[in-house]
């Protein structure tokens, strides 16, 4: 059985004079474990369907599924993970990995060995006195990977987690980010522009057209490269036939139509 599943959903955004079609009719699912990346264009609903699994929004039709329980009925528990890591600067390392536990009135002493090993999984010992300041914005990212983690959610939802981050510390924390999901069996929805960290990332490429927001074309990633950590997923001949064939869809799907069916003004 699928863990997660859209079935049909929609998402129109409204103001008081016109309205947005974000998203008309996506449907998709993800096992348990799997790791899916939403590949499209600027404004297709790549961070929409993420706010709606989190359930920070409200799609406006279809369904959602986790497992066979509708969403809002199920006890998903969500990690999120942004361009910007939104660490507290007056709080140490240790105090913002722990913020989760804390809210869930989790003051044990074993979350708080969990957070320093976890700390150092991502190459940081020894940091948890730390003021996030002193931090590069790479360092930063590992304390936001820990402070996703620390919770054991059960599916991760990453909103462009290394587009703010230069090219080679981006490259490291893809494959352990990557390391880090494959050795906690994470089910993991990825959002990027970056169709080559879309590969390399993930088992399945879903790429989305814009106006409306809709599922152009789904791409299995072929296990030669599913098997191979990030960095040496590129340097498959595999990955360049892939990355060739997706970067053919987005052409065309830049090339149709554009005429804006996105939207529209509320009579
Ligand atoms: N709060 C909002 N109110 C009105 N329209 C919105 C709102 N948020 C997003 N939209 C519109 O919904 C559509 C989808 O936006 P969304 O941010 O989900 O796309 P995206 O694919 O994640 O874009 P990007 O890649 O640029 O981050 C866009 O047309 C956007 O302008």
């Amino acid at each position: 059985m699928s863990f997660l599943t859209l079935d049909h959903v929609s998402h129109h955004y409204f103001s008081k004079k016109t309205y947005t079609k974000a998203l008309e009719n996506i449907s998709f699912s993800v096992k348990d474990g799997e790791f899916v990346a939403l590949l499209g264009p600027s404004g297709c609903g790549k961070s929409t369907i993420l706010s709606i699994i989190a359930g920070i929004i409200e799609h406006t039709a279809g369904n959602i599924y986790v497992g066979d329980q509708p969403l809002h009925k199920s006890e998903l528990d969500i990690g999120y993970m942004l361009q910007q890591d939104y660490l507290f600067p007056w709080k140490s390392i240790l105090d913002n990995v722990l913020i989760g536990p804390k809210i869930n009135r989790d003051h044990s002493s074993e979350t708080k060995e969990r957070a320093a090993d976890l700390l150092r999984q991502v190459g940081l010992p020894n940091m948890e006195e730390s003021y996030p300041d002193s931090l590069s914005g790479g360092m930063r990212q590992r304390v936001a990977l820990v402070r996703t983690l620390i919770t054991n959610p059960n599916i991760l939802l990453l909103d462009e987690p290394f587009s703010a981050l230069d090219y080679q510390t981006k490259l490291k924390l893809e494959n352990l980010v990557w390391d880090l999901l494959h050795m906690y069996k994470k089910t993991s929805v990825l959002v990027t522009h970056d169709i080559g960290e879309a590969i390399a990332m993930s088992d399945r490429l879903i790429l989305m057209n814009a106006n409306p927001g809709s599922i152009a074309k789904t791409f299995e990633v072929p296990i030669e490269l599913r098997n191979e950590e990030p960095f040496l997923a590129r340097r498959h001949p595999k990955y360049q036939l892939l990355f060739d064939k997706v970067w053919e869809e987005l052409e065309k799907s830049e090339t149709d139509d554009s005429a804006d069916k996105g939207g529209g003004i509320l009579q």
